[in-house]
């Protein structure tokens, strides 16, 4: 997949002279920024410390390997932030995207992938490229690949006090070319299971001691184990897939008594006890653990993850009370994960308590859900627009440790430090996208823009079009009617996305 000339002019040594950007991480977002650097012309090496160092939710080897859910959320830029964002990814030659498509399974509207066939495309294209060198091994500092730190607690007192120094095409850039300094360049992306001596090393240089929080897996669940003459299959309402799909989904119904005893068990389980340092810190919202969602109300889980709406039973012709979905997880369509059941129930009482699912009586569990850490960075006030470090600008983040959230979210911020890198690199100016596209709109959320000044309470968030620069809805229809309600809510979202796209190819073209 790399782009035609690049090995022969590699071969020719045409960058032999050129320093490495270093890209620590080989996840999603790491895979991204070093594929944007080697297709810019840059040579990287990549630093992964798996296998030899494992973290708590990778099981392979392989480059941008999905730890949880198979799904990268809705393929309809029209519609859905995320889908834009995808839109916007493909536009900019995105790896993930483009390994993505081949490895593509049934999943109603959205992008779910076999993980292992994504994977495998992601690492045999990295590895192949020319301009780059993959090292297996855990970076336990920031300094590791630096020559010298400077004072960093200072520049945190005085945020920026470092941006005319280390701007390499700025004015403090000949004292820093004079040290050799100025041409060390390396992007973090080591993700929400960054190395606890990293961690440490980053908390010590930026002064920051909340860097960790968590979120939960859900479980998956053998094909062959669930029992369709209780479990169907159906999209809620119906809705098509890209091959006219309209069942993607294997739904599982509850009548009230059931929900009720099904809410009183998971209320009552075992739960894993949080270690002293994992007190006191908050879940992602959008990612909340099942049994903490029931303690909040009977019925939350039947507004949430279990909400009936758009699915007929097709035993009894109604509506069930609640409903438990399962979603496609490998392309042969063996194994189906629960979906929204991310849990931090001990394995025992999982499987008691999800084996009272009707459907699911005899489930056997290829994996059982977990909880996690997350670290992630206080960006608004520690990096700057281009995601460098302002302590120390020869430092970039990206993915998931930059306050985003999701796969896609992810990569896409280790797409832009990549280009952002690249460019710096090749001496040549580079502003963020437009906060009008998903991609500079994510930026903006992770840098500040939408915090004043940086300050306030940062959190994690996935793309969202709460993110993006307002616009005037249109009023009326193509067929000059007036929209009401939902319909300009939709006519809304349709009109930023045509907006992003415009202004994406526009700095497309400045670029
Ligand atoms: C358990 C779990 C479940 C999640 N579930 C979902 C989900 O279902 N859907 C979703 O959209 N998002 C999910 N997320 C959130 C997030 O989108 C993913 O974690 C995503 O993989 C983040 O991408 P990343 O590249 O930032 O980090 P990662 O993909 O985690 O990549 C970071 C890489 O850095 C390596 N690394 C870490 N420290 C070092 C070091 N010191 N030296 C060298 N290498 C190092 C790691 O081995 C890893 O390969 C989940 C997160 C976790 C932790």
């Amino acid at each position: 997949m790399a782009p035609r000339g690049l090995k022969d002019r590699h071969r020719r040594g045409m960058w032999s002279e050129m320093k490495p950007v270093h890209v620590v991480g080989g996840g999603l977002a790491g895979s991204e920024a070093a594929w944007a650097l080697a297709n810019a012309g840059v040579p990287v090496v990549l630093h992964e410390m798996r296998p030899l160092v494992k973290t708590d939710a990778h099981h392979t080897e392989k480059f941008a390997e999905l730890v949880c859910s198979n799904s990268f959320r809705s393929d309809d830029w029209r519609g859905n932030a995320v889908g834009l964002l995808h839109e916007e990814m493909r536009r900019l030659g995105s790896l993930v995207m483009a390994s993505a498509g081949p490895a593509q399974v049934p999943a109603g509207s959205a992008l779910a992938v076999d993980r292992d066939v994504f994977s495998d495309a992601v690492t045999a294209a990295l590895v192949a490229h020319p301009l780059i060198t993959v090292e297996r091994e855990e970076i336990k500092s920031l300094d590791q690949l630096l020559s010298v730190i400077p004072d960093a607690r200072s520049a945190i007192r005085d945020p920026g006090a470092n941006d005319a120094l280390y701007d390499p095409l700025g004015p403090g850039s000949t004292a820093l070319r004079a040290s050799g300094r100025d041409d060390e360049s390396i992007i973090f992306a080591t993700g929400p299971l960054t190395s606890p001596s990293l961690a440490d090393s980053i908390r010590n240089l930026t002064g920051e001691d909340s860097l960790a929080f968590f979120d939960a897996i859900a479980p998956i669940v053998h094909a062959d184990s669930i029992d369709f003459d209780i479990a169907w299959k159906q999209s809620r309402y119906d809705k098509e897939g890209p091959g006219g799909d309209k069942a993607a989904y294997v739904n599982c119904p509850m009548d009230e008594v059931q929900y009720v005893a099904f809410i009183n068990a998971l209320n009552a389980g075992a739960k894993t006890e949080f270690k002293e340092w994992e007190k006191n810190t908050p879940y992602f919202e959008g990612c909340l653990p099942i049994e903490v969602m029931a303690e909040r109300g009977l019925d939350t889980l039947r507004f949430g993850p279990m909400k009936p709406v758009g699915l007929l039973d097709p035993r009894v012709g109604k509506r069930a009370h609640a409903v438990v979905q399962l979603r496609q997880d490998n392309k042969l369509g063996t194994l189906f994960n629960i979906v929204g059941f991310q849990t931090k129930l001990k394995y025992g009482a999982q499987e008691e308590i999800f084996r009272m699912i009707p459907g699911l009586q005899n489930a056997r569990f290829a994996r059982l859900g977990g909880i996690h850490r997350n670290t992630f960075l206080n960006s608004p006030k520690l990096l700057d627009g281009t995601l460098r470090l302002r302590a120390e600008p020869r430092v970039r983040f990206a993915g998931q440790v930059t306050g985003v959230e999701g796969y896609v979210e992810s990569a896409a911020m280790g797409m832009m430090a990549g280009r952002f890198a690249a460019a710096e690199r090749l001496g040549r100016a580079i502003e963020p996208p437009p906060a009008t596209t998903a991609l500079g709109a994510l930026i903006a959320h992770v840098t500040g823009g939408h915090i004043a000044g940086g300050k306030g309470s940062f959190q994690p968030m996935n793309v969202n079009f709460g993110l993006f620069p307002e616009i005037a809805a249109p009023t009326h229809g193509a067929d000059g009617k007036k929209l009401k309600g939902e319909e300009r809510g939709r006519a809304k979202k349709l009109a930023m996305a045509e907006r992003a796209l415009q202004d994406l190819n526009s700095w497309l073209t400045a670029a």
